[in-house]
């Protein structure tokens, strides 16, 4: 399984099953994407923006609601196998991605499906996104590994905006190339640059001014 970070805005995305799995699915797709979720019954407190439909499919309906909708991403979280296994098919055919939430994509055992997606766990901090996954072996691992890392990259957003700014300023100097790049990491290595960014005490770009001028020398 390849990582990649999709943009779903404009898209659709079509959730069977509105327990605390599709529920948590379509909180998450739609915070960018259109979401419908069907589901005989939903329960659940939250389902962010998305559309909740309520009908119950047999396997041989989910073909229908997937050319109606034309999802990018078909998720298949209801406790019936049948209308999981339909939901695939159905993405398969039409070309959509498909993450199904009640078949372990565990790693190298050759089962899972053409097209299919597994939901990493997520860290956010601003544009610095960190997805975990296991390839399908241990979720609960995935989210322990997410909530140290979530300590760890503090500050993150934050720093990838100062260093992105600067970035674009030292292009506007004669410094090479090389002196650039040597500026720019000693300022994503800085812990003095990290303590501004993360309490606010001092200034973080007069911090980093200053690990640039240490680096590379004064103004050019
Ligand atoms: C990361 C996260 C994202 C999310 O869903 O948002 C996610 N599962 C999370 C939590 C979680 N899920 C489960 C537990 C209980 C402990 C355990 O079993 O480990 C916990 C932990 C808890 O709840 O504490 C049970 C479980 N999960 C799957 C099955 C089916 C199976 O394995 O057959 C079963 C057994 C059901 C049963 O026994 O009936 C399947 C999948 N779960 C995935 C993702 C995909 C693989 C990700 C990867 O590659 O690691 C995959 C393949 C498909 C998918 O759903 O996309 C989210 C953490 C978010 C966070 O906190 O950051
Ligand atoms: N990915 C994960 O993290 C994870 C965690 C727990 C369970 N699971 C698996 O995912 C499945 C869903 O988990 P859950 O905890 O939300 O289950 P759940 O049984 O609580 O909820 C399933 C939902 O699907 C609906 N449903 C039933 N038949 C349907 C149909 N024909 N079409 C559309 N919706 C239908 C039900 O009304 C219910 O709202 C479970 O069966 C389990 O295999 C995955």
């Amino acid at each position: 399984m390849i990582p990649l970070y999709h943009d779903f805005t404009d898209e659709s995305v079509l959730v069977f099953g509105g327990g605390p799995v599709g529920a948590r699915k379509a909180r998450r797709f739609a915070a960018e994407a259109n979401v419908i979720v069907v589901s005989p019954r939903f329960e659940e407190d939250d389902y962010g923006d998305a559309e909740c439909v309520r009908a119950e499919p047999t396997p041989d309906d989910v073909s229908d609601w997937v050319s109606r909708v034309e999802p990018a991403l078909v998720v298949a979280a209801t406790p019936d196998g049948g209308v999981n296994d339909a939901a695939e098919r159905a993405a398969q055919e039409t070309g959509a991605l498909v993450n199904r939430a009640d078949e372990s994509a565990a790693a190298g055992d050759g089962d899972r499906a053409a097209r299919s997606a597994v939901v990493p766990a997520t860290i956010e901090d601003g544009d610095v996104r960190v997805a975990i996954s296991t390839g399908g072996a241990s979720p609960a691992l995935a989210k322990y590994l997410r909530e140290r890392i979530e300590s760890e990259i503090d500050g993150a957003g934050a720093m990838a905006e100062l260093t992105g700014q600067l970035r674009q300023e030292l292009r506007e100097t004669d410094y090479t190339p090389d002196e650039r790049r040597a500026a720019v990491r000693a300022v994503v290595q800085s812990p003095k640059v990290w303590k501004a960014l993360r309490t606010g005490e001092s200034k973080a770009r007069q911090e980093a001014d200053r690990v640039i001028r240490n680096t590379v020398g004064g103004e050019r």
